[in-house]
């Protein structure tokens, strides 16, 4: 089951509140236990609440505190994208929803009010935030003011975009003329073919009629009579200038008197209408001009049997006209019969069972980079663990360490000189409290006699000498992989000065490999656009036979599921299925071969091209049958210059971040870096190796 469902909208006032409401009580029918969420609200003055959080969860008295219920104001999201901070946005937006979601069985999530001119800004960010969320997505349209047919366009446009990234569950068009309903329904079924729900909710009248107390907000009105009553609702409005004998039968049910303070004929006259059974009953009144009624004629009115709410106002009567008819209507917390309202229309026009049935059965493929590193970094959080940093003076390993003390989601030790390091951290001008992080410098270390006794012990069979593995420990490779050989620290990550020949022969060494694994091998996580694929051997072996690749294909798809990705195997060559010919694909086929043999369940797919393997058109063209070509996840090089090369391209092309290479198969968590490292790279890196030293 879906743990959230998000509500976009693709313009303003098209009624979303009414689907959050609608959905809000469906979802309370089916768990006591449901949060809710607006990642992005509009700015508020002095300190007021946001209206849709306010009337959601006072109506439905749910237990939440209200500063958990939003993530962002919108000039707070603005000032942040200004500034290039966009990636922290998200970032801060996923934090808080998993807060709710850890919390509740089930997270309503409504998108923004689509308020800010900038459409296709306001359209992208809830797109990527409903992406981030892995939620399945609502999407509300408006359907009044325009031709059925450019209504049909907009939601078939607004459908395909959303489509392209996330999953839409239903696409609800809201407002449309009671007449209209069935024929736009029939429209947009032959436009919409995908599946997705396809709902129309007609114009409820009722609902897009201000209350006196909108009304009153929107003036800035001051209430003379008739407080108890300003929930009433406004259903159109009338200008009374002319003689009351006139004017007595221009009115409406439900309508408001606009007229001059000083007109007590029109006021008196309007009032015994609404109590006469004769007229239509009245709604309000409001007196324009800033004229108040003498004492005189107030004291009649406060001796009548019913009083409608009577406002006055400063501005003139046909100011005060114009600006009531250019008011959008708002469901207020207070107002019960426009929320009940809400939620019969909801219930009337979409079909729940099948929405729930659909969010029941939800299940995303989509795991983005940004929720990818927060789980990561959630999941470290839950055991700490501590890792060793063999280039402690390093910039941007200190960058890292900043980051992750920070973060407090590792202990560290960093290898190097003491001074040095200090001095690098005043320069850099970061905060590393070094009260929080052990700096050891190899030969001034009491463990250091330890550390080369026991190196000389496990490799003098290898002619390493007494001298010899003085040297060795005087390294700091060496020596840091002795302290994760020893139990001193839990993990460690070199390689942003070192080559990873030099990082990781000391691993090799003596750490060793797992029992049953033949080959140490390496993986990037490769933090894509909107996925995160798996890239292995981009490290360490030069060119593995058919047994080592099929090895290194099994224990990527390993740590694929490890890390929360499902596995769908590519074995890559320049040959889809029997295209291309050679020796080069005839090894990756027999190690295709390999690994269906020793994990039949795997799915793998091999020889195959890289478009193949993650383009769903060509995939579909090359090799229509398989089940891994165009969504493959672990992508497999046949060699290392194909991997490393491969990796790198996509880096630098791409901008990816690339998390690794993390190795697979030792005994205990080394990993390597690139020399071209950034310190975003370190700092997942590390966060991946604490999560390896928690499994052992
Ligand atoms: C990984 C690598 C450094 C090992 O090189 P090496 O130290 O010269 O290798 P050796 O053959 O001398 O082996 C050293 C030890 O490591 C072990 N070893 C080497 N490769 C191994 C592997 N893939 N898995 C498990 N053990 C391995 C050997 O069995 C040997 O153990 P022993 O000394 O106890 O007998 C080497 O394969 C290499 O340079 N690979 C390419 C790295 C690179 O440049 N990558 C591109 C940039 S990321
Ligand atoms: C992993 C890797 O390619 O390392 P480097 O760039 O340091 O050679």
């Amino acid at each position: 089951m879906s743990k959230g469902i998000y509500v976009a909208t693709i313009e303003p006032n098209s009624g979303k509140s009414v689907v959050v409401l609608g959905l809000m009580r469906m979802l309370l029918g089916k768990t006591a236990k449901v949060g809710y969420f607006r990642p992005i609200i509009e700015d508020t003055k002095n300190g007021e609440l946001d209206n849709h959080i306010n009337t959601v969860v006072s109506y439905f008295e749910l237990d939440i505190n209200y500063k958990k219920t939003f993530a962002y104001t919108r000039s707070e999201v603005l000032d942040l994208y200004n500034k290039g901070k966009s990636g922290d946005v998200i970032d801060h937006v996923i934090k808080k929803y998993k807060y709710l979601e850890e919390r509740f069985d089930i997270v309503l999530v409504e998108g923004t009010d689509f308020s800010h001119e900038n459409s296709s800004l306001e359209l992208d960010i809830n797109i990527l935030i409903s992406k981030n969320l892995g939620l399945p997505v609502i999407i509300v349209s408006k359907g009044d003011g325009i031709e059925l047919s450019e209504i049909a366009d907009n939601v078939q446009l607004a459908h395909d975009t959303f489509k392209e990234e996330v999953d839409v569950l239903s696409i609800m068009t809201n407002k449309v003329k009671i007449e209209d309903v069935s024929q736009l329904k029939s429209i947009l079924k032959t436009r919409i073919t995908s599946g997705t729900d396809i709902t129309v909710i007609p114009k409820i009248q009722s609902l897009s009629s201000p209350t006196i107390k909108e009304i009153i907000k929107k003036l800035d009105g001051n209430v003379l009579l008739g407080s108890d009553m300003l929930n009433n609702q406004v259903d159109n409005y009338n200008v009374a200038t002319m003689q009351l004998r006139n004017y007595l039968g221009r009115l409406k049910d439900d309508c408001l008197v606009i007229t001059a303070g000083d007109r007590a004929d029109i006021i008196l006259g309007a009032l015994q209408a609404h109590v006469s059974k004769n007229y239509p009953k009245i709604s309000g009144i409001i007196l324009t001009g800033g004229l108040i009624p003498e004492d005189t004629i107030l004291k009649l009115i406060e001796g009548l049997s019913s009083v409608v709410p009577i406002i006055n106002v400063k501005k003139g009567t046909f100011a005060v006209a114009n600006e009531i008819g250019k008011i959008k209507s708002k469901i207020y917390a207070e107002n019960i019969e426009k929320i009940e309202t809400s939620i019969s229309t909801f219930e009337k026009y979409v079909n729940t069972d099948k929405l729930s049935n659909d969010l029941i059965t939800f299940k995303s493929d989509i795991f983005t980079p940004r929720m990818f590193q927060y789980t990561l970094l959630q999941r470290a959080l839950k055991n700490k663990k501590h890792i060793v940093l063999p280039e402690g003076s390093d910039e941007r390993v200190l960058r890292a360490a900043s980051r992750l003390i920070d973060a407090q989601v590792v202990d560290l030790t960093l290898i190097g000189d003491e001074t040095i390091i200090k001095e690098k951290i005043e320069k850099l001008d970061i905060t590393l409290d070094l009260a929080k992080v052990s700096i050891i410098s190899p030969l001034t270390s009491p463990h250091f006699d330890d550390y080369t006794n026991t190196f000389y012990e496990l490799r003098k069979h290898k002619n390493i000498n007494l001298d010899m593995a003085k040297d060795a420990m005087a390294d700091v490779s060496y020596f840091a992989t002795m302290m994760i050989y020893k139990g001193h620290a839990d993990g460690m990550v070199s390689g942003a000065l070192h080559t990873t020949a030099h990082t990781l022969r000391p691993a090799l060494q003596f750490i060793k490999t797992k029992p049953g694994v033949n080959i140490v091998s390496s993986v990037f996580f490769m933090c894509l656009e909107d996925r995160v694929s798996i890239f292995g051997d981009c490290a360490i072996n030069p060119n593995p036979n058919a047994e080592q690749l099929a090895e290194i294909a099994i224990s990527s798809a390993k740590t694929a599921r490890d890390f929360g990705i499902e596995p769908k195997v590519a074995m890559l060559s320049y040959s889809s299925g029997a295209s291309g010919k050679g020796e080069d694909v005839d090894k990756v086929r027999k190690a295709t071969e390999i690994a269906k043999a020793q994990d039949p369940d795997l799915k793998i797919e091999g020889p195959i091209q890289y478009d193949a393997a993650v383009d769903m058109r060509i995939g579909k063209s090359k090799l229509p049958d398989s089940e891994v070509a165009g969504q493959a996840s672990v992508l497999i090089f046949p060699d290392l210059n194909t991997g490393n090369n491969t990796y790198k391209a996509v880096q630098r092309e791409t901008g990816a971040l690339a998390i690794g290479p993390m190795l697979q198969g030792l005994n205990k968590p080394v990993n390597d870096l690139s020399r071209g490292c950034t310190a975003d790279d370190i700092y997942s890196t590390v966060i991946i190796t604490a999560i390896q030293a928690q499994d052992l």
